[in-house]
């Protein structure tokens, strides 16, 4: 168990961390989610004891870091994966961690086996692909076999068959009743890794919650239309109140009504439809529309207004089958 209250920290002026509270629980897999800034890094950092709190705190199990006996038995964290000794083997890395920290020998050989780099072993880590870095800080991460876990971007550089692997491996530790802590920029994977979620933005937490309650709590669902007659759809739907939007490729998105309603309307008028769905909202929209307001890098795009970020970019209120 992870726990952070108040926790607070300032560069100077710049405020990284800002009052935190959250709970990061066993037998679950908790994912950190904020865009490029909000402060994951930081609150990481300062949950292993590299950076100081300005105020406030964080434990561990109870327990600050530093006051850890056995750290490596206790938490185990993926930071940085390239920050290894370039000119060590896979290998030695391992065995020095291992060593430092009073495990077996055989557990170097069962932690390489287990991220699939038995075959490297021997080979220096300077060589090694991004891909090839991250297995080696999760083998890194694993070798005291502790029931914390910490990933900050685990996926990163990972071809698909090695980001199927990590979402098993996370899903399988928190199985077996681990407290897992990930960060992550994608949100598909997230949404198929976490059950939980904490939310940072400009370093405040902006939510604490399970995966679903999340979405539902910050996105709606709609109804996707397509139809040669949305230009007479569009009003009648309107007209009942539904809120119509432009969706991708001459569609429109409908708000507030079923598919089933959006289609009786469309009969009920005679008006054909090449496409009707219901579309659940992802973790993507649902972590957009809360944290819009908390970007700190924003990106202009072509089109959009001054200083719009373009992920946070709104889908434009239309009407029905005329322009933006
Ligand atoms: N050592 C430092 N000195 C000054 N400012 C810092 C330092 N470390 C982080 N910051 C600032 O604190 C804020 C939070 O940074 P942090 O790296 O924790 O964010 P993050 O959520 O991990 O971002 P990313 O997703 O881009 O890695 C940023 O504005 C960053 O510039």
């Amino acid at each position: 168990m992870i726990e952070a209250r108040g926790l607070t920290k300032r560069f100077g002026d710049k405020v990284a961390v800002d009052h935190a509270d959250f709970t990061v629980r066993p037998n679950t897999v908790t994912g950190f989610l904020g865009p490029n800034g909000a402060g994951k890094s930081t609150t990481m950092r300062m949950i292993l004891g590299l950076d100081r709190p300005t105020a406030g705190d964080v434990t561990v199990n109870g327990r600050h870091y530093r006051d850890l006996p056995a750290p490596l038995r206790e938490v185990g964290a993926l930071l940085e994966a390239r920050a290894v000794h370039g000119g060590r083997s896979a290998y030695h890395h391992l065995w020095c961690l291992a060593q430092s920290n009073g495990l077996p020998r055989r557990r170097v050989d069962e932690v390489l086996g287990l991220v699939g780099l038995d075959s490297v072993a021997g080979k220096p880590t300077r060589g090694f692909s991004l891909g090839m870095s991250q297995r080696l800080g999760i083998a890194a991460a694993l070798l005291g076999d502790p029931g914390v876990l910490m990933f900050d971007e685990p996926v990163n550089g990972l071809d698909p068959e090695g980001i199927v692997w990590v979402r098993r491996l996370m899903r399988q530790l928190a199985a077996e009743g681990r407290t897992v802590f990930v960060s992550s920029h994608l949100m598909s994977e997230m949404a198929l890794t976490a059950d939980h979620l904490v939310v940072i933005g400009r370093g405040r937490i902006l939510a604490d919650t399970g995966m679903r309650e999340f979405i539902d709590a910050n996105a709606t669902s709609h109804v996707r239309v397509r139809s040669p007659h949305l230009d007479r759809l569009g009003p009648l739907l309107a007209e009942r109140g539904w809120r119509v939007e432009d969706d991708s490729d001459g569609a429109v998105r409908v708000y507030g009504a079923t598919a089933d309603q959006v289609g009786d309307t469309a009969g009920e008028a005679g008006l054909w439809l090449h496409e009707l769905a219901g579309v659940q909202p992802s973790l993507e929209d649902a972590f957009m529309q809360l944290t819009g307001e908390s970007v700190e890098y924003q990106a202009g795009v072509p089109g959009a207004r001054d200083g719009q970020a373009a992920d946070a970019a709104t889908v434009a209120m239309t009407q029905p089958g005329g322009k933006a």
